[in-house]
């Protein structure tokens, strides 16, 4: 069976579904989808309050004040924030009030520290304020009742500092998606540990599990499983119970010891088409065991494994997480060199791309060899090659993935 991109993309985001929402506490929802609309219980400001350090007055009562001619006041209490004092202002008197501080009865204005003598008991004031000035009135910024924030809407900090104003300690969310990630490979062996003959440090592992965290996810790096059926089917079975996503890595191609394809294909909910790119052309998606989870069976080749994280896992937990968009976005730039592709296949190329006056440019780093994994920690991006277009030459243009950019 073979699939274009899109089509094995379709098939992808056709089983994922978005994870239930459920109430997290306000600092665990960061990053995460909100899924309720937030109506605030209280009006911000929730009282009148005092913008400035000085002296809450009477406005009438400095009219024609100035340096010439200073107005004294007698100041009959004094008002902090957090503090809510009986006082009142009447005819020419004064209160001295800290910003935040609730303005007392009577008082309509507030004159700063500095048109002052900073005086205590009384105060000699330089200069007229307007009537209102420097008070911050009660529900100016948004009043109780009043809708804050739209579901959907990702929590980043700004959200967050509204969702804490108007009193929120938890809501709800899509929750992280926990990604089960194994290697399968007899060759394979933990980074840390001595290679013997033939062997490799498992690196799949630990890129996939990078790029699942990074992109929201709760990661189980299970690690290495060898390439034995019995092995790899009762890892994956007792990880399931964790997972809402499992993502495995090797195995998937046509050797004698690509078991993951072996054992996985007689289940019947996991295909193994041909997808027409380069890399990433032998792998494996379906769902596992009666809760139906997702699993991606990616190729072992390093750079195969991560451009199919970027084209079909990550739209999946962004799907699960309830974010949109699903794809990255792409933004178009000028090729600096040339190279060729596959007919009939997508090719995904990594680049180092920069952005100038010119707009964006990018060069290819580190060889087109899905085993070249050397170049790609110089690399930020990916040239998206279409499935029609054989040959790129220096100068052309094409869409880049910038790989470093949030994409919500
Ligand atoms: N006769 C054919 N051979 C191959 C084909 C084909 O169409 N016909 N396709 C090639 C392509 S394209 C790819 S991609 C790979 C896919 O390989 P598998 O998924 O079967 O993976 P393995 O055979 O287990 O390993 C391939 C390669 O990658 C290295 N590897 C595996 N796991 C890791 C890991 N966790 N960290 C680092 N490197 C890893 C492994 O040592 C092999 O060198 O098949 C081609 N062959
Ligand atoms: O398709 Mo493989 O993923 O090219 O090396
Ligand atoms: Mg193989």
């Amino acid at each position: 069976m073979r699939r274009s991109v899109d089509e094995h993309l379709e098939v992808v985001l056709g089983r994922v579904r978005p994870l239930p929402p459920f109430e997290q506490p306000l600092m665990e929802a960061l990053g995460l989808v909100l899924c309720e609309d937030v109506i605030s219980p209280v009006s911000l400001p929730g009282f009148d309050n005092s913008a400035m350090d000085g002296y809450a007055v009477r406005a009438a009562d400095l009219a024609g004040a100035s340096q010439e001619n200073p107005i004294t006041l007698p100041v009959v209490g004094e008002i902090a924030a957090g503090r809510s004092e009986p006082i009142v202002v009447t005819g020419g008197t004064c209160v001295r009030i800290m910003t935040g501080a609730p303005m007392p009865r009577g008082a309509d204005s507030v004159v700063p520290v500095e048109w002052t003598d900073g005086g205590a008991a009384t105060v000699r004031i330089t200069q007229t304020p307007a009537l209102g000035a420097s008070v911050r009135w009660a529900g100016e910024d948004l009043r109780a009742g009043d809708k804050v924030m739209d579901a959907d809407t990702v929590l980043g900090p700004r959200q967050i500092a509204v969702l804490a104003a108007v009193g929120r300690a938890r809501v709800k969310v899509r929750p992280r998606p926990r990604v089960v990630i194994v290697s399968t490979g007899a060759e394979l062996r933990e980074p840390g540990s001595r290679l013997g003959e033939g062997q490799i440090y498992d690196s799949n592992s630990y890129t996939l599990a990078a790029a699942a965290r990074q992109a929201g996810a709760v990661v189980y790096r299970v690690g290495i499983v060898d390439d034995d059926p019995k092995k790899i089917m009762d890892t994956l079975s007792d990880q399931l119970v964790r997972a809402d996503l499992v993502i495995t890595s090797g195995g998937v191609s046509k050797g004698v010891y690509d078991v993951v394809k072996e054992v996985l294909t007689k289940l019947g909910t996991i295909d193994f088409p041909e997808v027409a790119m380069q890399p990433g052309k032998p792998q494996g998606f379906g769902v596992m065991g009666d809760d139906e989870v997702p699993i991606f069976t990616l190729p072992g080749n390093p750079v195969s494994a991560y451009v199919s994280f970027e084209v079909f896992v990550r739209p999946a937990l962004r799907k699960l997480m309830g974010a949109m968009p699903f794809g990255r976005q792409a933004v178009q730039g000028v090729v600096m060199d040339a190279f060729t592709s596959p007919p009939g296949r997508r090719q995904f190329v990594r680049a180092a791309a920069t952005s100038g006056d010119e707009g964006w440019m990018a060069s290819t780093v580190g060889g087109h060899g899905s085993h070249l994994l050397g170049g790609l920690s110089r690399s930020n991006a990916l040239i998206v090659v279409p499935e029609d277009v054989t040959a790129v030459r220096a100068g052309d243009q094409a869409e880049l993935w910038l790989l470093d950019e949030e994409t919500g």
